[in-house]
């Protein structure tokens, strides 16, 4: 019996028996298991296709045929078909296997994502690009024979329900001579039961009553052949038409085929030769349980095992975390607002646990918006909430924020509307790399007029600057935090305006000077403001005066920081986010703006991809721990040096 150590590349499958292909699958689904349990990670999203990823790469040739993943984090299973079995022990640690596909770890990696809802439109590019290709072979202009290269796109119920999903079919389906098959991977969940109409329709089509039968009857009057078959070469109004005819992806034009077993990987491999030999666009639409072969992750209501971090096998049971986290306050602190505030609401894209809202939702279920994976409706919407009277507050991980900037922009400040956007995951967040650190929420929308932007530094300022958030009608208000624990408190020892003051070490005072070695206003943002603490000691210790400062709101800027900077020698902004266009460069212009005349240096995240590894190693890597920051700042105002600048590019950026 061949095991998954005999599969180097996704040929190696093609010969195996039917019989052969329950162990394989056993085989996988014990080394997920094993693998996530010791390090974190999607595990019930990849549990659910081990049938589908194997039967995607017996019926087609990866990489010739491109295989695309929507979102991404269901592509484990993917990677240990396709040679990197060795490695996947280092599966999303630093120098090894991304979480997600990676065009550098393989030729089977078309696209590298993590932000869901993409697939469909790579995949619409792709197949127009193959079309050309094969006019070029038609007219002789390209040389050699010409073989169709297969587009194929799996996407998810969830990432279906993302906008930009529905863009990409409306060109797909007008082209009923460019071949894609979109593979809807069903299981009924994103992140809780999948929201909307569109999830109500997929099931319907799968737990209809009639249809059922119809499977039953088809299995058996055909002779086993599934309905699949009959659909597209059996008679025209025969069985799946009649009962299919009212599906919505039918009347769109495109070919429809399903429901599918996703766990049986004969039915799915015989759809997907249909599919990939109608010679058009086709929807075969696969309906596989999340968590599948695991009992602790199938029927896991709350969705723990969507992406957990380490858990002990035998239970299901996740390891403790240290401390409160960030988003565990902000629940709490919006149930109590919710508790005293009529108005407020809450929207999340498809992730109510995840941002902390469930709580929320269990108090306030007739208040609480699950809009799907649609980041760009979901502000706009607030923006709709919000002309009604409401005060919606939008709990939003930071870097899909992205998604949804000329929304922020145009629909919520444009019109001066009092929408919170809370940002989770704000910064550095590690091991689900490039894509998912929140590293540039705090640039773009430092451009957004009127928006107001808290960064807490700890737990007692996220309850009191969500508060402050809320209580402003006139505009809107963002609130950033990043992953984790919270950690301890950190007191002021001084108020100025709109600023705390943390600390003042070594010689210096309020008035800055009197340092040996000079005299540093060292602006701490958000949850840096621990680091910095620790950073000024060390300086303290070199005989460098350092005022600790923390701004609490980053946008606007209380402009009493710049008598703070007009008294010290340099200002160092430590900031978890990206160093260009941040709140470095913010205080700069304030200071510069109001004639101050004081050399501002910021320490943030380089203007590169990050890639994945600890939260602590990237850190480590940029330069922001106390360590460093002291070298850098002390070497800085000893007019040495050019800390925290970015490294000149003689080429485009590239990844790390
Ligand atoms: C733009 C965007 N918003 C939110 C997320 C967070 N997210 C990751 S997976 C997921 C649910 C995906 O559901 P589905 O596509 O059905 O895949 P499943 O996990 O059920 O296999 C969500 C909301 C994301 N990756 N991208
Ligand atoms: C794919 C995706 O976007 C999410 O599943 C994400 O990986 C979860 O991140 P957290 O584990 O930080 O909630
Ligand atoms: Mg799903």
């Amino acid at each position: 019996m061949p095991s998954l150590d005999a599969i180097d590349h996704p040929r190696d499958l093609k010969d195996l028996t039917p019989d052969e292909l329950a162990p394989l699958a056993a085989e996988l689904r014990e080394v997920l298991i094993g693998t996530v349990a010791g390090r974190g990670g999607h595990l019930g999203p990849n549990l659910g296709v081990v049938e589908l990823t194997i039967a995607l790469h017996r019926v087609f040739d990866s990489p010739a045929d491109r295989i695309l993943f929507d979102t991404g984090h269901q592509a484990y299973v993917h990677k240990l078909l396709t040679g990197r079995r060795a490695a996947f022990d280092g599966l999303r640690r630093r120098g090894g296997l991304s979480g997600y596909p990676s065009r550098a770890e393989s030729e089977h990696d078309v696209i590298e994502n993590s932000h869901a809802s993409t697939a469909l439109s790579y995949a619409d590019g792709l197949a127009k690009a193959e079309a050309r290709r094969a006019a070029a072979h038609r007219d002789g202009t390209a040389p050699g024979a010409y073989r169709r290269r297969n587009v194929v796109a799996l996407i998810g119920d969830g990432a279906l329900t993302g906008g930009m999903a529905w863009e990409a079919l409306n060109n797909i389906a007008a082209a009923p001579d460019r071949p894609v098959v979109i593979v809807v991977n069903d299981n009924g969940r994103s992140y809780a039961p999948t929201a909307g109409a569109l999830a109500r329709h997929l099931a319907a089509l799968r737990t209809a009553p009639r249809y059922e039968r119809a499977l039953e009857f088809g299995k058996r009057a055909l002779g086993g052949l599934p309905p699949v078959y009959r659909l597209l070469h059996g008679v025209k109004r025969g069985l799946a038409d009649m009962v299919l005819s009212r599906a919505m992806f039918t009347d769109l034009g495109l070919k429809y085929i399903g429901p599918v077993d996703g766990h049986d990987v004969q039915d799915v491999e015989r759809a997907l030769r249909q599919a990939r030999d109608f010679g058009g666009p086709v929807v075969v639409h696969c309906v596989t349980v999340k968590g599948r072969g695991y009992a602790p992750a199938e029927g896991d209501d709350d969705e723990r095992m969507h992406s957990p971090g380490p858990f002990d096998v035998a239970t299901g049971a996740l390891l403790p975390k240290a401390g409160p986290s960030w988003t565990g306050v902000f629940s709490e602190e919006l149930v109590k607002a919710g508790a005293e505030r009529p108005d407020v609401v809450a929207i999340t894209a498809a992730m109510p646990g995840p941002t902390g809202l469930s709580a929320f939702a269990a108090a306030h279920p007739d208040r609480t918006y699950d809009v799907g994976i649609a980041e760009q409706h979901a502000v706009a919407s607030a923006a709709g909430l919000a002309m009604g009277g409401l005060h919606p507050v939008v709990a939003i991980y930071s870097t899909f924020v992205n998604r949804a900037f000329d929304q922020v922009l145009m629909d919520v400040a444009l019109h001066r509307l009092p929408v919170t956007l809370v940002l989770d995951r704000a910064g550095v967040t590690g091991d689900d790399g490039a894509s998912h650190n929140g590293m540039w929420d705090l640039s773009i929308l430092q451009v957004v007029p009127g928006l107001r932007i808290a960064a807490p530094r700890d737990a007692a300022r996220l309850r009191a600057l969500l508060g402050e958030a809320l209580d402003v009608a006139d505009g809107p208000t963002a609130v950033r935090f990043p992953k984790g624990p919270a950690g301890e408190d950190v007191e002021a020892v001084e108020r100025i305006g709109g600023l705390d003051v943390l600390a003042r070490e070594g010689a210096g005072d309020a008035g800055g000077a009197g340092g040996a070695a000079g005299s540093v206003l060292l602006v701490a943002v958000g949850a840096m403001a621990a680091t910095c603490l620790e950073t000024a000691r060390a300086m303290a210790a070199g005989g460098v005066a350092t005022t600790v400062v923390d701004p609490r709101w980053v946008k606007p800027l209380d402009d009493r920081l710049r008598g703070l900077a007009a008294a010290h020698d340099l200002v160092a902004v430590v900031e978890d986010s990206g160093r260009v266009g941040g709140a470095g460069d913010a205080v700069a212009r304030l200071l510069r703006d109001g004639g101050v005349d004081v050399p501002v240096r910021t320490f943030g995240i380089p203007q590169r991809f990050l890639g994945h590894a600890r939260r602590p190693q990237i850190l480590d890597e940029i330069g922001l721990t106390p360590a460093a920051l002291a070298d850098a700042i002390g070497a800085a105002l000893a007019g040495r040096g050019t800390e925290g600048a970015e490294p000149a590019l003689s080429g485009p950026g590239r990844h790390s």
